[in-house]
């Protein structure tokens, strides 16, 4: 009476082979979410931030709020969190990891991660600097792929090596950061930290900036110097990776080129977002 006909023990063992394939191909398919911090107070006055350490406005919880909210409607789970050392990422992420309910998971604070620094413009009010060195000058300081800002020497506030939480490094006597120099410190973080950890098999969340994100982009998405000049990253809003096993982007239905991650949200919105962060100087 326990006898298993032909036909339905072969239904048996196509459904565990199905089964085992789907195992498989989740084991093969790896997921990274992205997310710049939400609005900060110096991103509502206009002024080059950096590492200066200012918080989200009222705005910019809210944002990173519903940047949460968004991720927890996909179902995705991290298991594990990276951020910045700057209180405008960090505070984005307790922010997400409370509307996922993923506020047990470790996280990881690391300096790698911070916004590009941006020298002697730090502090500097956008459009004041546009009037003074002109637009396109400006836009080569904010955009173009090799050229840094004028830089601060150990005098200024804005040096690191003036602020606690860089101690124990050494850094140069005049500092600032280019797009390039910048990948510099989040590339080789992202392959040596989070690179094993995706290969593992967790779901990572990284909260972070404008610029250390168009880095870690560039890198993901193979983007040349170019056409990084040309993309801006809009807060608040996640950006979902699906990466296969050789932790290449799969390319994403609704991916705004040349990325291939998909930003969750209204999509309009995010285009907007997008152009406002461009026309911060006009
Ligand atoms: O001021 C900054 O640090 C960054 C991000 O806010 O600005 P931008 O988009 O001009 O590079």
């Amino acid at each position: 009476m326990f006898a298993i006909s032909r036909s339905s023990a072969l239904l048996v063992s196509r459904a565990a082979f199905r089964r085992s394939f789907a195992a498989v191909q989740a084991a093969d398919k790896h997921t990274l979410v992205l997310v710049r911090h939400g609005e900060s107070t110096w991103n509502l006055e206009n002024v080059f931030t950096g590492w200066y350490d200012c918080p989200l406005s009222e705005k910019g919880h809210g944002e990173a709020q519903d940047g949460g909210k968004l991720i927890a409607a996909e179902g995705i789970k991290a298991d594990i969190a990276y951020t910045s050392l700057l209180k405008r990422a960090i505070r984005t992420l307790w922010h997400v990891l409370e509307q996922t309910d993923r506020m047990w998971i470790p996280v990881n604070k690391c300096w790698e991660l911070n916004e590009r620094h941006y020298g002697a413009l730090q502090g500097l009010d956008k459009q004041e600097t546009v009037d003074k060195y002109g637009k396109d000058q400006v836009l080569v300081w904010r955009r173009s792929y090799d050229v840094p800002p004028p830089p601060v020497d150990k005098s200024s506030p804005h040096h690191p090596a003036n602020d606690e939480r860089y101690s124990g490094r050494e850094w140069p006597e005049e500092f600032t950061e280019s797009l390039a120099t910048t990948l510099e410190r989040v590339v080789p973080f992202y392959e040596s930290e989070i690179v094993p950890k995706l290969k593992a098999g967790s779901t990572v969340l990284i909260a972070a900036h404008g610029n250390s994100l168009r880095a870690l982009v560039k890198h993901l998405d193979s983007i040349d110097e170019s056409t990084i000049a040309e993309l801006n990253i809009p807060t608040g809003t996640p950006l979902v990776y699906e990466l296969d096993e050789n932790l290449k982007p799969i390319p994403q239905p609704n991916a705004i080129a040349p990325l291939q991650g998909r930003y969750l949200g209204d999509q309009d919105a995010i285009r907007q977002r997008i152009e406002g962060v461009k026309n911060q100087t006009k």
